[in-house]
């Protein structure tokens, strides 16, 4: 055979090539390269290959007991086939007697005739030792291919089949003595309780029958017993149960789980879906059509009737779309009754103007269901109540065009958890504080007012600039009215706009900016009741930079309102021009959604104001054309900047919550 350093493999590997031993020269290069001494112990790979079957079977018989020892190295292994698999199997490897195993000890005298390569009965198959039919009918079945316990394995060295009977996966060298002897066979196995034993009657009912369990008396009466012919001989009928005892009272609370089944996992499905804008189980944060309602229009059709008021946050009370159509279409029947869809649909846009009048304050607004704190200038509180509470129409997801991975987060992190806190305790509180921050019209207080409608919460609105307007002191009062106020009328959601006006790092130098930093951060952390259930405070600001540390940790979460998107600015325009008779063709609309980009949802209001002021129709004689609105074009553009848009991005990788 003429010899290749492809044939210089590493012992491991040896046994699966090939080992022609049909030539009896030597290969010069082998006889140069290997060193005179020390070839046998370290040079395994190395060993000729031009050598007698003889020779080689010494050779492989001489390898396998050097490695045997090397392997055994500090565990006394004992004599071959000492171990049957069932001492691996109970734990007792290291056990020093030997176990009386059915098989005899390997026979050593026909190893290599395993080998593959040896021209023997094994056909130089890959089975390695596993393969010669020799052993294969003693080795232990199945074969141990590795140690997983970290020390050196056997598999790599002893390829597919040597050793491999031995060595049991996580087997870890260590001396016999240290691993304790079994335990008696008895306590292994506990005995049967009486009359379970092998020999016992099968079932040994309690001669009374069994007394009736506590707490289980609504149960249904259990089955009469079969018929005596039908029981086993020497079996004593059952005695019946007695009667049951009265139903207990139905839970009037429910845990978390119960009340949102599948919340946590449900929730990040959703999300994903919603960012994705994958085709999933919570498609209503896509495009799309409009879906039925369901049965009881309800949006989340929840499996629990009770009524969570552990924060004050209620979920809509049963009849919600009953009244839901009142307030929207005028009894017009709606395709989505309190469902957020948030689809290109147009009617949740067309039903503003149709709106009937503003109805009554909302929770419990209306009756106070608490004292005003002492303290708390009761003019401010007047005022506060009469014009600071917000009587607009409510405004449902789908009122709020694109933003649909904020929705999504709004409702997942704040609605829900408002609604239905975690009954189990030790469980975190929910926020009630949110920020929102973007460009001047993106949409912030709308989603603010949403959120109200959301929570079935008073909206009261303040903003940060009236409040800096009259004087420190006067502000401050109306600030701390205003938190007391919400906590008066829970659930309430106290909206402060244009927070930045409150503080001191304003641009314009206000004199009384910085000093309602104080009385802000105050009433944030729970001193005016902003901490108290059924509150949720919403800041909103166009310039989060001015924000201060102190301040944006007092908002739990931090959410970035950013422009609409081209479909969003579709559905905003298709509904204000719709609100001034204007109906654009498919590719008028899409050139008009083109040529608005960068434009905020207030920023699009505007241009349809002033294409019917320029097109002098107050009283809108003739529709709006595009011609009107390419002209508005002209002097109506978005504010932000890119460079503004970018900083309100990376104010957002900074310090937002992320949706
Ligand atoms: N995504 C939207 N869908 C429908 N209407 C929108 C959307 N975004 C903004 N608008 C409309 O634009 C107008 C301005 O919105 P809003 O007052 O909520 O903006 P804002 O972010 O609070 O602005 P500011 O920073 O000036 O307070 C509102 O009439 C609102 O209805
Ligand atoms: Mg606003």
């Amino acid at each position: 055979m003429h010899w290749t350093p492809e044939h210089a493999q590493p012992l491991n590997q040896w046994p699966e090539q090939h080992l022609d031993v049909s030539s009896t020269t030597p290969s010069p290069a082998h006889k140069l390269e290997l060193p005179p001494g020390g070839r046998q112990r370290c040079h395994y790979a190395w060993a000729h290959d031009d050598i007698s079957a003889l020779t080689a079977s010494n050779l492989l018989k001489r390898y396998a007991e050097k490695y045997s020892g090397v392997l055994d190295s500090p565990y006394e292994r004992p004599a071959l086939g000492g171990y049957g698999d069932a001492a691996f199997l109970n734990g007792a490897k290291g056990d020093p007697e030997p176990w009386p195993g059915p098989e005899p000890p390997y026979p050593l005298a026909s190893l290599h005739e395993g080998l593959p390569g040896t021209k023997s009965a094994s056909g130089g198959g890959s089975g390695g030792l596993g393969g010669s039919p020799v052993l294969s009918g003693n080795l232990a079945d199945p074969l141990y291919a590795g140690n997983a316990c970290g020390g050196p394995s056997a598999a790599p060295e002893y390829a597919a089949g040597y050793g491999g009977g031995y060595l049991a996966p996580g087997y870890c060298a260590q001396t016999g003595a240290a691993l304790p002897p079994p335990p008696p066979a008895a306590l292994l196995q506990p005995p049967p309780p009486p009359g379970y034993g092998p020999s016992g009657p099968l079932y040994n009912y309690p001669a009374g029958g069994y007394a009736a369990q506590p707490g289980y008396g609504a149960l249904p009466p259990p089955p009469a017993p079969p018929p005596a012919p039908y029981l086993t001989s020497g079996l004593a009928a059952p005695t019946p149960l007695p009667a049951p005892a009265p139903p207990r009272p139905a839970p009037t609370s429910y845990s978390f789980q119960a009340a949102a089944p599948g919340a946590e996992a449900g929730v990040s499905l959703k999300r994903k879906a919603a960012d994705e804008g994958a085709e999933g189980r919570y498609r209503k944060y896509v495009y799309e059509p409009a879906k039925a309602p369901a049965a009881d229009g309800a949006s989340y059709p929840a499996t629990d009737n009770g009524d969570c008021r552990g924060n004050g946050f209620r979920p809509k009370p049963p009849g919600a779309a009953e009244e839901a159509s009142v307030k929207y279409g005028g009894g017009v029947p709606l395709k989505v009754l309190g469902s957020p869809v948030y689809g290109p649909q147009l009617e949740p846009f067309e039903k503003f103007p149709e709106r009937a009048p503003a109805p009554a304050p909302r929770g419990v607004f209306g009756v106070p269901s608490g004292e005003p704190p002492k303290g708390v200038d009761p003019g401010a509180l007047e005022l506060v109540t009469s014009k600071m509470v917000d009587c607009g129409p409510p405004v449902q997801w789908a009122d709020v065009a694109g933003q649909g991975a904020l929705k999504a987060a709004l409702e997942e992190e704040l609605v829900w958890p408002l609604l239905r806190p975690p009954a189990y305790p030790g469980s975190p509180r929910p926020p009630r504080t949110v920020l929102l921050f973007g460009p001047r019209g993106a949409g912030k207080a709308l989603l603010s007012r949403c959120l109200a409608t959301q929570l079935g919460a008073t909206l009261l609105r303040l903003r940060g600039a009236t409040l800096a307007a009259p004087g420190a002191a006067e502000g401050a009062h109306l600030l701390q009215a205003a938190f007391a106020a919400a906590r008066c009328r829970p659930p309430a959601v106290l909206l402060i706009s244009e927070l930045d006006a409150l503080l001191s790092a304003r641009d314009d130098g206000a004199a009384t900016a910085g000093a309602l930093q104080a009385p802000l951060l105050a009433c944030l952390d729970g001193g005016c009741g902003a901490g108290a259930d059924g509150v949720l405070v919403v800041g909103t600001t166009s310039r989060p930079a001015a924000l201060d540390e102190a301040t944006r940790r007092r908002f739990a979460l931090r959410f970035y309102v950013a422009l609409p998107d081209g479909p969003a600015r579709g559905q905003i325009l298709q509904r204000a021009l719709a609100q001034q008779g204007c109906a654009l063709n498919e590719r008028e609309l899409a050139a008009l959604v083109q040529g608005t980009q960068g434009f905020s949802g207030g920023e699009l209001g505007q241009l349809c104001q002033q294409a019917a002021a320029g097109a002098g129709l107050p009283g809108l004689q003739r529709p709006l054309s595009y011609k009107d609105l390419e002209a508005a074009l002209a002097k109506v553009g978005p504010r932000a900047s890119p460079k503004d848009l970018d900083s309100y991005v990376e104010w957002d990788k900074m310090y937002g919550s992320g949706h």
